[in-house]
């Protein structure tokens, strides 16, 4: 018989909190003890014996959930944003005294933006000039988006390991803010769009072609696989997990 995994959700009534509790409320192997959400006590993890938790919550609260539930031997599955080098040394700390317990912290559980942050890797080497562009809903709190941040590292990594220099721009006056953020050399714009859910496009340039490669996801529902994919490997991964890819066999 399959055993069940006991699990909580923290951002429960949020935007892909409430998405994720439906999809795990479907699968057999789950099974949702606990919907937390702002204000609720995280005592509520411990009443339902959660095993693992999802966490889509805020950049500003979700340390303090983790280190509560790295403290109780919880494995968490992270899809909150604002992961820095710094916030990923400290859960390390934590988990290097929780032994057996797994974090699984990811900027996008979607397929398809895996991918593209993959192809977008692969097609780096290959061109002179490269820009990232990221499109959401209005309501999003942090910008750049953990996906268009992580995707220019990516990027920045596969032109050095080419020996390409820094992307050609001429650029020597203007309105700030008009050429984007800068992460690791490489530019990315953000636009905050009523309509739209989560969406990004990278343009590549060289002579005489640009090549684009762009994702879309049109529903949160795109996040629910991956997510629950996490759940179910982050119990056999202590310590920390960064990025699904590391997950799923994406060949
Ligand atoms: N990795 C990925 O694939 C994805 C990541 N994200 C990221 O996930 C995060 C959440 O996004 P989204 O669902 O759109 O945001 P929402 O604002 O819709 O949801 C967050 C929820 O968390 C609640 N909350 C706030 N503080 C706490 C707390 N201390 N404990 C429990 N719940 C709390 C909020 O309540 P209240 O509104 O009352 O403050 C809200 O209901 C963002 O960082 C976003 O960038 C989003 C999509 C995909
Ligand atoms: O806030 C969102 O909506 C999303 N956040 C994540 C990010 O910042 O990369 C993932 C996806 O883009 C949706």
């Amino acid at each position: 018989m399959t055993e069940v995994m006991r699990v909580g959700v923290l951002g429960a009534r949020g935007r892909v909190g409430s998405e994720v509790c439906r999809g795990v409320s479907a699968e057999g192997d789950l099974d949702l003890v606990a919907q937390v959400d702002a204000g609720d006590p995280l005592d509520l993890l411990l009443e339902g014996d959660a095993q693992a938790v999802v966490d889509f919550t805020h950049p500003d609260v979700v340390m303090d959930n983790l280190e509560f539930c790295i403290s109780h031997g919880i494995h968490a599955v992270v899809g909150t944003t604002g992961f820095d080098d710094a916030r990923l040394a400290t859960l390390r700390g934590w988990l290097a005294d929780s032994p057996g317990t797994g974090v699984l912290v990811a900027p996008n559980f979607s397929i398809g933006a895996l991918l593209m942050m993959r192809f977008a890797a692969a097609a780096a080497p290959w061109f002179e000039s490269v820009e990232v562009v990221e499109l959401h809903h209005p309501d999003k709190a942090d910008a750049p988006s953990g996906t268009a941040r992580r995707t220019a590292q990516l990027i920045a990594a596969a032109r050095d390991e080419a020996g390409l220099g820094p992307v050609p721009d001429a650029t020597s006056t203007g309105l700030e803010g008009a050429r984007g953020a800068v992460v690791d050399g490489i530019h990315v714009h953000g636009l905050r769009v009523r309509g739209l859910v989560a969406h990004q496009e990278v343009l590549l340039g060289g002579p005489g072609e640009t090549l684009t490669i762009r994702h879309d996801s049109l529903d949160r529902a795109s996040f629910v696989p991956g997510v629950l994919a996490g759940l179910r490997a982050v119990g056999d991964r202590p310590g920390l997990t960064v990025g699904l890819e590391q997950v799923l066999d994406l060949g």
